[in-house]
């Protein structure tokens, strides 16, 4: 049987450190790599950066979206994305934000966290707008196969705001409330529990309390929309060693060559070791 995915998250960040790369194949990029548009593009794109970074990196998390764009051909891509990535030695966090009533989050459970789905991620992000209870079919099923779900709590954009700092039922603001589950969620889980949550890099130092998560904290943000590993250290404090900062066109825009791939990834990588310790 599968370790939780706490465990095996721990140990590939052991490993490979915790900066998470992210494959958003945005058409801008596509045309930067001087690909066009097309699902061979998307493929030759995201491949390049399997090729780059699975061998190197803990987690790749691939936007769903820029995929799904190109229907049932981006999909094919997305599948290969996920197997070859995981053949390579990196978990795949696949970011596709699902959230839903729970018999219907029963569903997408199955489409990524089952072991024989064709899309089956070693993770997903899940959102809790209608309610985290509702993610409890997908919170089922990643504890019983070894995956993970990363719930959205204070996202990096700035429309986030307003909802999610209001004051909750509970008393709390919304994201802290969604931190405060989660940490329900991983009581008692040896080295951390397999409900991590989503906290941009971007928002205010002090707003979250992260102590009781045990739990991975997934910290997208940096980089392209405007935060520096520097303010990841006066965000996350003590929970620091749970952080997985996440950058994808910082290092993207570097490609189509594999090595400056790689050396972007390097060079972020080394800053995070050298500021943070992590
Ligand atoms: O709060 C969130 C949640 C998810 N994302 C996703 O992360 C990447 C960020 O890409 P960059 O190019 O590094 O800005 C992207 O896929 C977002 O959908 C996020 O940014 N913020």
């Amino acid at each position: 049987m599968r370790a939780g995915f706490g465990a095996r998250l721990a140990e590939a960040v052991r490993r490979r450190g915790p900066l998470c790369v992210g494959i958003d194949p945005h058409p801008s990029l596509l045309h930067a790599w001087e690909l066009g548009e097309s699902p061979q593009a998307l493929e030759r794109f995201a491949m390049t950066v399997v090729e780059a970074l699975a061998g190197r990196v803990a987690l790749l998390k691939p936007q769903s979206a820029f995929f799904e764009a190109y229907g049932s051909a981006g999909i094919a891509v997305l599948e290969k994305v996920i197997t070859e990535s995981r053949q390579a030695g990196a978990l795949v966090l696949l970011d596709v934000k699902r959230g839903d009533i729970g018999s219907t989050m029963a569903a997408y459970a199955m489409a990524y966290l089952d072991e024989h789905a064709p899309l089956a991620a070693d993770a997903i992000t899940v959102s809790p707008y209608l309610g985290y209870g509702s993610l409890a079919p997908a919170i089922g099923l990643a504890e019983q196969n070894g995956r993970g779900v990363f719930v959205l709590a204070r996202t990096s954009n700035p429309e986030g705001v307003g909802l999610q700092q209001s004051v909750h039922g509970s008393g709390d603001a919304v994201g802290q409330h969604i931190v405060d589950c989660a940490a329900e969620s991983n009581l008692d889980k040896e080295p951390m529990g397999h409900v991590g949550v989503v906290a941009g890099a971007t928002i205010p130092a002090g707003e979250l309390d992260f102590s009781a998560l045990n739990g991975p904290i997934l910290a997208p943000g940096l980089g392209a929309q405007g935060a520096t590993v520097r303010d990841l250290k006066a965000l996350f404090g003590r929970a620091l060693p749970n952080v997985l900062p996440t950058t994808s066109r910082d290092v993207l825009r570097q490609g189509p060559a594999v090595q400056s791939l790689q050396d972007a990834h390097a060079r972020i990588a080394e800053d995070i070791n050298r500021q943070l310790g992590i």
